[in-house]
């Protein structure tokens, strides 16, 4: 284990790059591993012979066929690679096992927490409408914020997760950090929302989605106000393909979204240049720590929109990335959590941690912070756990589209 200027890094090593994009033909790197490499050979066979011909009849490859279920296997299949897995945890080690020198690499620095929704402070479940977390995971975070400030950072609206996760004191950064709002909830609160010129066009492909997959049975069409999310969790595997063609052809006709793939969900953007990682920036900015050295933003997320916040972390040479999987998956974060449970002990002992070494601290005198002409004053931000929202660094909040594409679609050789 080293720290390198202020990253904490696994003495293995970084992983290299991050999220592999749908279709890539590196879908599978993202997914996990043992999914890829497991299975008995008849069970293979069989499982290959009907995708194979499924994609004859929906007109598709195996290559793209292969990259979809890869990014989203069904179930984890006996005699996964455990030598894969445990090569994989010597890069990505757990992050309660190296809890003590992440908690010494944040001596003298301020923690931010960021917080990812789905599949990391709530379980994954069939019914996106169900995904409640539980009353013990709301207080460690209702913990976590009193110590450090704390974001939620969603694919979801904001308006859902925010009913979802039932804490005002929090900053909530929804539809992949396209709206964000500070603590409260009055309208000064919202601090950024990049792509709301694109409401009346999501509305729009809504509709036109709820329309076209209304023949897939199990498909579901989610509006999450500046994106979408057409779920195949509950979609029999041999209709995934043409559920695929289905989205592929509505976007065709809009070539300012974007289509991306999550864990059995497609999900439908804005084409502008926001993202997880971009809200994560916006936020450190907003909390007065846009150049600061003694800040440790750590962000905790299980998909693949964590991982631009992951990248934004390793670029900035600053912060904790942690990946919530049971399985490889290729990451640019540093670390692992197995699971939601797993990430609430993480936060308790943390908070736990902030208790105790407060508790021993002598009170600590901060050098006196240089008044910031933009924030004003002596940014009493820096000084509380909770600090009040930023209303100048709305005005900062950019609308940056990206150049439409020269295709309709991006061309997605594989898969999307
Ligand atoms: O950024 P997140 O907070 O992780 O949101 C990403 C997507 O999460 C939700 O879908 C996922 O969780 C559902 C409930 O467990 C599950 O049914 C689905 O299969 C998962 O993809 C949410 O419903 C999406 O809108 C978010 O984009």
């Amino acid at each position: 284990m080293t720290t390198s200027q202020d990253v904490v890094v696994s003495e293995m090593g970084i992983g290299a790059g991050g999220a592999a994009m749908p279709g890539s033909g590196a879908a599978g790197l993202f997914a996990c591993r043992s999914a890829a490499s497991a299975g008995a050979m008849s069970m293979r066979q069989t499982y290959r012979d009907l995708a194979a011909a499924a994609a004859r009849s929906a007109n598709c490859t195996w290559a793209e066929l292969e990259a979809m279920r890869a990014a989203s296997p069904t179930r984890s299949r006996p005699g996964a690679d455990v030598d894969e897995l445990t090569a994989w945890m010597r890069k990505h080690p757990s992050a309660l096992g190296k809890f003590e020198q992440i908690a010494s690499a944040s001596k003298g620095k301020k923690i931010v927490m960021f917080l990812d929704y789905d599949g990391t402070l709530s379980p994954i479940v069939a019914n996106p409408d169900a995904a409640y977390m539980s009353d013990a995971m709301r207080e460690a975070v209702r913990d976590v914020a009193k110590h450090f400030p704390t974001a939620i950072v969603s694919g979801r609206c904001r308006d859902k997760v925010h009913n979802f996760v039932g804490l005002s004191e929090l900053y909530y950064a929804g539809s992949h950090g396209m709206d964000i709002q500070g603590p409260g909830s009055n309208p000064e609160s919202v601090l950024c929302q990049p792509a709301s010129e694109f409401l009346p066009m999501i509305d729009e492909v809504y509709k036109v989605l709820v329309e076209k997959t209304k023949s897939t049975p199990g498909a579901k069409v989610e509006n999450n106000k500046f994106c979408l999310s057409v779920h195949f969790r509950c979609v029999d595997e041999k209709r995934w393909n043409f559920l695929a063609e289905q989205v592929k052809a509505v976007i065709k006709d809009y070539p300012m979204l974007k289509l991306t793939q999550g864990r059995k969900v497609f999900e439908l953007r804005p084409s502008i240049m926001w993202d997880k990682g971009k809200a994560l920036e916006f936020l450190l900015e907003s909390l007065g720590f846009a150049s600061c050295s003694d800040v440790l933003p750590v962000y905790i997320g299980d998909d693949r929109t964590d991982e631009d916040a992951f990248k934004v972390l390793r670029k900035r040479g600053q912060g904790v990335g942690i990946l919530v999987s049971k399985c490889a998956k290729e990451t640019s974060a540093s670390y692992s959590l197995q699971d939601p449970a797993e990430v609430m002990e993480f936060l308790l002992r943390l908070v736990e941690w902030k208790r105790r070494s407060s508790a021993a601290a002598p009170p600590m005198v901060r050098p006196r912070v240089q008044p910031r002409p933009a924030a004003g004053g002596t940014d009493p931000r820096r000084r509380s756990g909770r600090p009040p929202v930023n209303p100048a660094r709305r005005d900062r909040c950019p609308v940056v589209p990206t150049p439409p594409h020269p295709h309709p679609t991006p061309p997605r050789p594989n898969f999307l």
